[in-house]
């Protein structure tokens, strides 16, 4: 089985992406080498990936690296927190630092609910060169956290056409049309070619 090695330290995306590429051997670069900082200094999500997906496959050898960019974005506050969601809070913040932060953003404004949407850039370093892919979930955020599933911001967001967030909806739904999947099932047709 062809391994793919992933430049994440993301428990929670490295746990969706064994999961939504069964057919490769997926280890997290860890496992290989050790945990090093990348700073994502890019201008958008698909710079970011590119640089997390270059930095560790130019320190493996004859590896294919692929690395996940993502985040949420809030169109009514101007796309924030967008690239920065991991650092919302702060350099070094938690997933519930980040969260709650969010969460402020809309009590603040006096808003219970408005449109967002996650996005994923995927990045797959491979002896031919980088190639990118792009996956988005809209939906909307609200002003509390329901539930426990998922990871990040997920506790407080809800999927276009559901009413409840994804830290209360089954890992399966996620799993059929999240960003994350959606871009994955592109960076499958360059995966299956190299
Ligand atoms: O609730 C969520 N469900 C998701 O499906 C999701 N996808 C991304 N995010 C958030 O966006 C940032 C990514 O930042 P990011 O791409 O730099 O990753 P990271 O720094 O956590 O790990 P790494 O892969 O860079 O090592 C982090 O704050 C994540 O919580 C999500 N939150
Ligand atoms: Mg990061």
């Amino acid at each position: 089985m062809r391994r793919v090695v992933l430049a994440s330290g993301n428990k929670g995306k490295i746990r969706e992406i064994k999961e939504l590429l069964k057919d490769y051997e997926v280890i997290p670069y860890t496992d290989l080498i050790d945990k090093f900082e990348i700073e994502e200094n890019g201008n958008t999500f698909k710079e970011n990936a590119i640089i997390k997906a270059k930095a560790v496959g130019e320190r493996l050898k004859n590896e294919i690296v692929l690395a996940d960019d993502s985040g949420i974005s809030v169109p009514a506050f101007g796309g924030i927190p967008g690239i920065y969601s991991a650092r919302f809070a702060g350099e070094g913040a938690s997933d519930k630092d980040n969260l709650y932060k969010l969460i402020e953003e809309l009590k603040k404004r006096g808003i219970k609910k408005t449109p967002a949407f996650y996005t994923a850039a995927i990045a797959i370093y491979t002896p031919y060169g980088i190639f990118t892919t792009h996956g988005f979930m809209r939906g909307e955020v609200i002003d509390e956290a329901r539930g426990d599933k998922g990871f990040g911001y997920d506790p407080m967001f809800i999927p276009k056409g559901y009413d409840k967030t994804l830290g209360e909806l089954e890992e399966e739904v996620k799993k059929s049309f999240s960003h994350r999947s959606k871009a994955l099932s592109l960076a499958k047709y360059i995966l299956d070619i190299i």
